[in-house]
């Protein structure tokens, strides 16, 4: 069912100084902040050869990288995004099958301009997981 790996979403406390470690300490092609209201965080792209990072930060009152960020101070790892090619398909198959699908069901468009749904991560060994449309 599952493509390529579309990103590696990481939340961090300071925007500004992680962009610093992957443009400068690292050396990646890192975008400007873009917020992204419907989600609840703001995102800054790091463009890899082969996938992407995301760095999340809480944008508004009730994001929900909030309490991750509560209980994880320095940041983490925060989820992973494959891609699939039919997001309603995939996700009919996966809650017929048990998993939680998170929110309302419905995807909601997501930081690439396409249809994305998560997955609970106590469904998945621990981690929260995004599908996108391919
Ligand atoms: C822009 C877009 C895009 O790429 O297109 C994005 O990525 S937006 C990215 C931001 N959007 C989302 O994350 C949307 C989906 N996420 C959610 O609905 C929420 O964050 C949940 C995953 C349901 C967690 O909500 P919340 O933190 O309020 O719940 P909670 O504290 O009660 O957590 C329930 C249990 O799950 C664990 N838990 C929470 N977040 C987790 C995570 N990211 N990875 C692994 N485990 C996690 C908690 O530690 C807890 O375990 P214990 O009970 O064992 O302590
Ligand atoms: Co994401």
């Amino acid at each position: 069912m599952i493509g390529q790996l579309n990103h590696v979403a990481i939340a961090v406390p300071d925007l500004e100084a992680a962009a610093a470690d992957y443009r400068e300490t690292l050396g990646a092609k890192v975008s400007d902040p873009v917020p992204q209201p419907d989600h609840g965080v703001t995102v800054v792209f790091v463009e890899l050869p082969n996938t992407k990072i995301e760095l999340l930060h809480p944008l508004g009152e009730k994001s929900p990288i909030q309490a991750f960020l509560d209980k994880n101070p320095s940041g983490g790892i925060h989820h992973v995004c494959y891609e699939v090619e039919d997001i309603l398909s995939a996700r009919d198959v996966l809650k017929g099958q048990g998993k939680r699908v998170l929110g309302d069901g419905n995807p909601k468009i997501g930081a690439h301009g396409k249809p994305v749904l998560f997955l609970h991560p106590k469904d998945f060994t621990g981690t929260l997981v995004e599908l996108e449309q391919a």
